[in-house]
């Protein structure tokens, strides 16, 4: 069966830094993929270009069997596949609430009247533990409840793909695992396909059904997150290594250490 995502050959480059090199992807419908990697590697530029924010130098990026510039960025609409981004920075705007920064996406959708609105964004806030501070602006709230904001922003449409870019940096443990938990969960209930970029290794492997290594400009590594460390290269397992994950001299089995 074909990939619900499917890349080939991507390149991108700025001035003479060749960031993605030819990346090549397959990510099956409705499973988290997560892309871990250096940082300065190029996963969030990889994002990026399967979101449309950048536009790739060569290579093509299908949704479903259709090049990416056909699909759409929100629910409900004709044809295309949705999908939602959410943004490593949050990226909410200052001048709305939390209520309003969740519903923005629902009522650019707009088929959706008042109520049927407010219902659904009480009921995401309700989730995110943030009903006490729906009237509250992103300046009022702490690091870690803007993000559940963007998170709440990013699934209320229930779009078919979700990338997430670093959803849980700058989260204290519990928050993390609430966040992971969420996202599996969402994925449960509406069977959306999501592509992360995590440095929140080991924990994000908890929700990953496959990992992608990206490095050199390419993906070096797919597989399930259990293969990591029985298959991986020299090169994987000095990153795995630093990021206090995998196998340690001669430990019989992998995992968290
Ligand atoms: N718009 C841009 N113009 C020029 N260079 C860019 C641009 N966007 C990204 N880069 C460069 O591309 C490289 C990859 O950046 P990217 O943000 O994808 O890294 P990353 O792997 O997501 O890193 P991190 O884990 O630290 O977030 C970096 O060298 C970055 O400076």
């Amino acid at each position: 069966m074909d990939a619900f995502l499917k890349i080939r050959g991507l390149k991108k480059h700025f001035g003479d830094k060749h960031v993605l090199d030819g990346v090549d992807l397959d990510v099956a419908a409705a499973s988290v993929t997560t892309i871990i990697g250096k940082s300065g590697i190029g996963k969030s530029v990889l994002l990026k270009c399967i979101a449309n924010l950048l536009r790739a130098d060569a290579g093509t990026i299908e949704l479903e069997g259709k090049a990416i510039a056909h699909s759409r960025r929100r629910a409900n609409s004709d044809g295309g596949v949705s999908f939602s981004y959410m943004f490593q920075n949050n990226a909410l705007f200052d001048s709305l609430t939390a209520f309003d920064n969740v519903a923005l996406p629902l009522r650019e959708a707009s088929r959706l009247g008042r109520a049927e609105v407010k219902q659904r964004v009480d009921e995401m806030l309700g989730h995110l533990e943030l009903s006490d501070s729906a009237d509250r602006f992103p300046g009022e709230l702490s690091g870690g409840m803007k993000k559940r904001v963007a998170l709440g922003r990013a699934l209320i449409t229930k779009p078919q793909l979700v990338l997430f870019d670093e959803p849980t940096t700058g989260l204290d443990p519990e928050r993390k695992f609430s966040v992971f938990e969420m996202i599996a969960d969402y994925r449960e209930r509406f069977g959306f396909t999501a592509l992360l970029v995590s440095h929140d290794i080991p924990e994000v492997f908890e929700i990953s059904d496959r990992v992608a290594w990206l490095d050199g400009g390419k993906i070096q590594f797919f597989g399930q997150p259990e293969d990591l460390n029985s298959d991986a290269t020299l090169a994987l397992s000095g990153f795995l290594s630093k990021a206090n994950y995998g196998r340690k001299s001669s430990a019989s089995h992998g995992g968290a250490q």
